[in-house]
């Protein structure tokens, strides 16, 4: 019942998908296979964002038994999607360290939660993918994320339930129908070519294939035996326990397609091939390949480039398929040998990266069949990256080769790189896809040669939580990332054919030459072992031999670097010489600049100085600024007075002359010839006598009375003289009789003080007298006059001296009272 169940269900599903694609096979428009590109990709780049789509899984009850659950993965809306650290995690002991937080959001071009069913991804995610992949556009996925996230899921899923990768398939197949090409004659060759078969490796071709399927046919056989499902390499065992015949469950899921419905019409059709293989500790490994013994070693692969650079798997099996169901048995046979090759090594299936490709041939009629394009879809499921993660493989260098896996870390580099280089303010680095030999298969999707898509897994484990957190952070990286998708992809990737032994068909393109077509585009052709499954006699072997080959290659490094260094040496000192010539020519011409510099300074200077003179003489000139009218007539005047001064001299030569003349006179009018001249002389001479004799009467009557008037004058001089002495001798004759006259005074003060003081005393005696004649008048009244003839006789000498002849000035003074005399005298006194 349950096979049944998922029968109905895989088949709703694709006619689902089938039916949304069906617009590229509608009835009457041109077939998408016969445009060769997409509408909007023909005629410019297209440049887009790496889309990164999150697949969340959900718990199985193992996981929620053991706790796992605890609330780590939150949806928050279609793209975003939060973290939430749990309490073991390092990123929740960070963040109480104050590193880091504890909550982190991403957003994706879409996330899909743990209740997605694998149709709902698939329609999601890949029909954008699948329809450019069936119009001529090559297209990656790969899924990334740590081991049991659901990358082999969601690639391949189970027998019920299938992954992207059967579903992209069964779209192929469906979309190409009756233009599918069944003949194997036509097979993709190094990394865009395709090879005409020859019929005898046609038959070979079909010969493999069966041997390949035939392998599957035994194990299926071996493993019915033992119960085991081999549909899905990790399928679970309740899937499997009901799988009786899992090879018919499987072409039951497939919507039956009817390959021989060839619509002769179409003049386009489709040859379909695949290849699966592994990259495992940087060896590819073809998963095709059927080892005979189980011992059988297998075989490493080469990766190389064709002429354009494009890399591509050297031997690599390409098979050719039919229908889904066959492209499905090979990848059971792929996942077969995987798991038998890691199960001889130890090894976990996700320590390698598989990559499991569909090349479409696009070819015209098959009449006359001609390559018109090759596309290809690869689906790579990488290695757990939880193992990058504890050797530090992001942002440490990875010290360890050995059995670390180098590609992860390499596509983590290139993805932040690539990152780096679309903005345009940072200086562009250098993008190590040749590094591993992932990303060198890669690169052609990162360099516009194809659609790319990368699909996060994640599961919600509390357990692994900081791996998850790491893959996340990966993943916000690689969203940045833009894409460029180069228009026509058909176009660019033109298809070269060759004949079954690889040299090149004429017929093919009329524009195609031969030399398009080297022999071998193979750098060496040595074939490259994995060491890790080699015997320890073999390892010493290969030691000795690379010891050997290193010391060769030491010797010749040697001498290379000394044939570098000796060139370095002669170029450097070229350069030495070069530069040395530059510096001595720069020198002259800074000479010849300074020089130049300095002549213009001092001509300048020269200038300047010259300026400055100039306004100084105006300045001058302003100062000392005369009318032109002025000094026109000074100069006239000056002129004027030359003039004279010249009349004069030459007057005053014809007078010395003349006067000359007139000393020689008689001497000279004997001997001179010219009567009448000397007559004229005369004359003149004779005139001018007279006048100067007139003249000097004149002077000399003038002279006469002048003297007579300085004799009068000092005739009245004389008399003043005398009169001056008399007076003089007068004056000091007064002088003394004054001095005698003031000391008289003096004397005559005195005693008219004595005079005052008697007169006083008198008037006192008087008075007593009076007294005293009132007294006598009574008692005896005659002796008042002896009294009387004392005052008198001083009285007389007083008026003697007054009498002298000194006094004479004084006079009028002599008589006056001795009030009056008092009167005078006082201011004399006042003086002293
Ligand atoms: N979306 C899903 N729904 C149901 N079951 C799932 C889902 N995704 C994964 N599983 C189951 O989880 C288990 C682990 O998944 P898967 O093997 O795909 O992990 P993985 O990432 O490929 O691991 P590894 O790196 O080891 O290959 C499988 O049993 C698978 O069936």
């Amino acid at each position: 019942t349950m096979d049944d169940e998922g029968k109905n269900y895989v088949s709703a599903e694709v006619s689902d998908v089938l039916e949304s694609i069906s617009f590229l096979n509608v009835e009457g428009k041109p077939s998408p296979l016969e445009s060769t590109v997409l509408p909007n990709m023909e005629e410019q780049q297209v440049y887009q964002p790496l889309k990164v789509f999150l697949r969340v899984r959900p718990f199985s009850i193992a996981e929620l038994e053991s706790h796992e659950s605890q609330g780590c993965v939150t949806i928050e809306d279609a793209q975003t999607v939060i973290l939430n650290a749990p309490k073991e995690s390092s990123a929740m002991k960070s963040s109480e360290r104050g590193i880091g937080h504890a909550v982190h959001r991403f957003t994706f071009s879409q996330v899909f939660g743990p209740e997605t069913t694998q149709s709902e991804f698939f329609e999601s995610s890949m029909k954008e993918i699948v329809r450019a992949y069936v119009n001529g556009v090559n297209g990656l996925v790969f899924t990334y994320g740590v081991t049991n996230a659901g990358k082999t899921f969601t690639i391949q899923g189970t027998s019920k339930d299938l992954g992207i990768l059967p579903r992209s398939l069964d779209v192929i197949f469906n979309h190409i129908k009756e233009r599918h090409y069944l003949k194997m004659n036509f097979k993709p060759y190094l990394s865009n070519d395709v090879k005409k078969l020859e019929d005898a490796q046609v038959k070979q071709e079909e010969a493999l294939k069966t041997a390949i399927l035939a392998s599957l046919k035994e194990e299926t056989e071996n493993i019915l035996n033992t119960m085991t499902n081999i549909c899905d390499v990790k399928s679970e065992p309740s899937s499997c326990t009901s799988n009786s015949h899992p090879s018919n469950s499987l072409e039951k899921n497939f919507v039956p397609l009817d390959i021989h419905r060839t619509n002769m019409h179409q003049r386009t059709q489709a040859s379909v091939w695949i290849s699966f293989c592994e990259i495992y500790n940087e060896y590819v490994y073809d998963l095709l390949n059927v080892l005979s013994t189980k011992s059988q070693r297998r075989r490493v692969l080469r990766i190389c480039e064709d002429q354009e650079g494009n890399s591509y798997i050297k031997d690599l099996k390409w098979i050719n398929v039919q229908s889904t169901e066959e492209a499905c048995k090979l990848l059971k046979i792929g996942n077969k040998n995987r798991s038998f090759a890691c199960t001889r090594m130890n090894e976990q299936s996700s320590r390698s990266h598989s990559i499991f490709s569909i090349r479409l041939l696009k070819l015209t009629d098959e009449q006359q069949p001609r390559v018109l394009g090759v596309s290809e879809l690869s689906f790579c499921d990488l290695a757990g990256s939880e193992r990058c993660n504890k050797t530090h493989v992001f942002g440490d260098r990875l010290k360890e080769a050995g059995n670390i896996n180098n590609s992860l870390h390499i596509l983590g580099k290139c993805i932040a790189a690539l990152k780096q280089n679309q903005n345009p303010k940072m200086k562009p680095s250098y993008i190590p896809f040749r590094e591993s030999k992932l990303t060198r298969l890669f690169q052609p999707f990162f360099c516009g040669k194809g659609k790319a898509c990368m699909i996060v897994n994640i599961n919600q484990h509390a357990s692994t939580y900081d791996e998850t957190l790491h893959v996340m952070k990966f993943s916000a990286i690689a969203r940045q990332v833009i894409q460029t998708i180069l228009p026509k992809s058909f176009g660019y990737f033109s298809p070269k054919l060759v004949g079954g032994d690889g040299k090149p068909i004429m017929h093919f393109d009329a524009n195609t030459s031969v030399d398009d077509f080297p022999d071998s585009t193979e750098t060496s052709a040595e074939e490259e072992v994995d060491i890790t499954i080699l015997s320890h006699e073999d390892l010493l072997k290969t030691t000795e031999n690379l010891k050997e080959k290193l010391v060769a290659e030491r010797q010749s490094k040697l001498l290379l670097e000394v044939k570098i260094r000796k060139e370095m040496a002669e170029a450097m000192f070229q350069q030495l010489l070069e530069t040395e010539d530059a510096w001595s020519n720069r020198l002259e011409d800074m000479k010849d600049s300074y020089e130049e510099k300095l002549e213009s300074k001092f001509e300048m200077y020269k200038e300047a100085i010259k300026k400055h003179a100039y306004m100084c003489a105006m300045e001058q000139i302003e100062e000392h600024y005369v009318p032109v009218e002025e000094f026109l007539a000074e100069q006239e005047k000056v002129e004027d007075r030359e003039r004279k001064i010249l009349q004069l001299e030459r007057q005053l030569d014809e007078q010395s002359g003349k006067l000359l003349a007139l000393g020689s006179l008689n001497s000279d009018v004997l001997t001179t010839e010219n009567n009448m001249e000397r007559d004229l002389m005369d004359r003149t001479m004779k005139r001018a006598n007279e006048g100067l004799q007139k003249q000097c009467e004149e002077k000399d009557e003038l002279i006469k009375s002048l003297k007579f008037k300085i004799q009068k004058l000092n005739e009245t001089l004389l008399e003043a003289n005398e009169g001056y002495r008399k007076m003089a001798e007068e004056n000091s004759q007064l002088k003394h009789t004054i001095m005698l006259k003031d000391q008289e005074i003096s004397s005559l003060q005195i005693w008219a003080k004595c005079v005052f003081e008697l007169e006083e005393t008198v008037s006192s005696l008087q008075k007593e007298l009076e007294e005293r004649k009132k007294h006598f008048f009574v008692e005896k009244p005659k002796q008042q006059k002896p009294r009387r003839g004392l005052l008198a006789s001083l009285k007389s000498p007083v008026a003697t001296t007054a009498c002298t002849p000194l006094g004479k000035g004084l006079g009028k003074d002599e008589e006056a009272s001795p009030y009056s005399r008092k009167k005078v005298l006082l201011p004399h006194k006042a003086k002293e």
